[in-house]
């Protein structure tokens, strides 16, 4: 562990490559069926095989989804796309050339706005988004030593999503990929699921002395599969390339892959034996371009975005700035509180039953808000009980609601009535049981009216008791206070 001195006379620098792959229903440049989890080569063609006389056709759905991911950061449309061969040779790579994007990615530059644990936000600056096909799967078997192939995932359409080297610490990679999973799932062009690969993760890492004004040489890692271990992989580094500076030794430019049982980087290749990929146009595709007829038709598919919703949320609703990215942070719950908040004026409450019991009954039965089982219309209903004091809040989340989960074809009133949670207002009802207790503890009355008010709440708790819980604390508490004066 290197000390927090050293650490703070270096300035961490970090650029992220993320491949998303597209959920279109076929291949990139073919029609095989784009589909994941099937029996190994039972998912590819001709095409994708790259055999003698077969030609690629661009899939017009994977630009359009590579647009919106596009217009959603705010990036530069390129109108005039081009793809690219990326040659090099490899097992999983059935054509022996990757087609890609070089010059000219279909979106530009562009935003991403991130927030840290400590609330602080930042808008992370794009390079490029560009397209490209993926490759096909190695399966090392341990062993037999051997190797097999699954060209299944050839052809796979990706969006690369490339940011600049404008992240500086494991934290912020960390919120730039959670933004960007909650974004490609917001658009629903990519499930996001990094176990199954759907989407990857490179990082770059360097580090330079603070104040200096040229980037240090950076190292590339590899083989990470989850957000978690994309910021174990950058912290390693950060003091792997700390201690090797500090000891005077030279950092080489190089690609490592990250071990996930030890938390270490090893050196997979140097930048000596770097690949020419030797990038040509593809010649068998014309250019794709994109017309303002098209452009505007994907534009006409945007859904509301999360970071419009969560302005929504704070500036229409009067939200906490938390409260609004706590719901903003899946769309399947931002979508159902903004349906919620089109039927209810109470928006702090709405919001508060989202985040507490919501939350907590859907992890409970691991549910996803698709599954949510209460409609927006009885959640309504029962937050109007909770506000006309017709049940208690502590009722109502620890009875009503729980039920209300498991018969939904009854109506909250309905069922707050079967099970006996209507909280008693009415005076003239409740005012028998405030009198009885305080003539059953004539001698705290005797002590509370010589001056020792905080026996206001025994009171209290004796009325709750004696109501069996059903007694509107403001109407008891109003003839408590009316009866003690006496
Ligand atoms: N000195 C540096 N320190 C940290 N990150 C850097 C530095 N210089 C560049 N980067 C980042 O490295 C990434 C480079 O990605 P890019 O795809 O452009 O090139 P590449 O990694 O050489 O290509 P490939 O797709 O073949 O891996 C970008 O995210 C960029 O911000
Ligand atoms: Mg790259
Ligand atoms: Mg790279």
């Amino acid at each position: 562990m290197l000390s927090e001195e050293l650490k703070n006379k270096y300035q961490l620098i970090i650029g992220l490559e993320v491949h998303a792959q597209l959920m279109t229903e076929s291949k990139m440049f073919a029609a095989d069926a784009n589909e994941y989890g099937k029996s190994p080569n039972t998912q590819i063609s001709a095409i994708t095989l790259g055999h003698p006389g077969t030609l690629p056709k661009v899939n017009r759905k994977a630009i359009a989804y590579a647009i919106k991911m596009g217009l959603a950061c705010n990036s530069e449309i390129t109108r005039h796309n081009v793809f690219a061969r990326k040659n090099y040779f490899y097992p999983d790579l059935p054509k022996g050339y990757q087609l890609t994007q070089d010059k000219g990615p279909i979106c530009v530059g562009g935003t991403v706005p991130i927030q840290l644990a400590d609330g602080s936000k930042k808008e992370v600056i794009l390079n490029r988004v560009h397209m490209e096909e993926d490759a096909g799967k190695s399966i090392h078997l341990a062993e037999e030593a051997d190797t097999l192939v699954d060209f299944n995932r050839a052809g796979t359409p990706l969006i690369e999503i490339v940011t600049e080297p404008d992240l500086h610490s494991p934290e912020e990679a960390y919120a730039f990929l959670a933004e960007v999973k909650k974004l490609v799932k917001y658009l629903d062009i990519c499930d996001g699921n990094m176990e199954e690969g759907s989407l990857r993760c490179d990082a770059n890492v360097s580090v330079m002395l603070k104040g200096a004004t040229e980037l240090g040489k950076k190292v590339e890692v590899k083989n990470m599969n989850s957000f978690r271990n994309v910021f174990r992989a950058i912290e390693h580094e950060h003091e792997r390339l700390i201690g090797l500076i500090e000891a005077g030794e030279e950092v080489i430019s190089e690609t490592r892959t990250f071990d996930a049982n030890t938390g270490l980087t090893a050196s997979m290749r140097t930048k000596e034996d770097l690949n020419d990929y030797r990038y040509f146009p593809e010649p068998d595709l014309s250019p794709v371009v994109v017309s303002d007829e098209w452009l505007n038709a994907v534009k006409a598919t945007m859904p509301i975005l999360p970071r419009e919703l969560h302005k929504k949320f704070v500036e229409e609703f009067g939200l906490p700035d938390y409260d609004a990215s706590f719901l903003t942070e899946s769309k399947d719950v931002a979508l159902w509180f903004n349906e919620l908040c089109s039927k209810t004026k109470n928006y702090k409450a709405a919001s508060n039953w989202m985040m507490g019991p919501v939350k907590s009954s859907l992890n409970e039965n691991s549910l996803d808000m698709k599954d949510f089982p209460i409609s927006t219309d009885s959640f309504v209903a029962l937050i109007a009980l909770v506000d006309d004091g017709k049940v208690s809040y502590t009722a109502a989340s620890q009875n009503l609601y729980p039920a209300m989960l498991n018969s939904t074809a009854e109506s909250p009133l309905e069922i707050a009535q079967r099970l006996n949670l209507i909280q008693e207002s009415d005076e003239s009802s409740l005012k028998p049981i405030v009198e009885e207790v305080l003539a059953a503890n004539a001698a705290k009355v005797k002590e509370y009216k010589s001056g020792k008010k905080g026996l206001m709440g025994l009171f209290m708790g004796q009325v709750m008791k004696q109501s069996q819980g059903k007694a509107d604390p403001k109407v008891a508490t109003k003839l408590l206070i009316e009866l003690l004066k006496n």
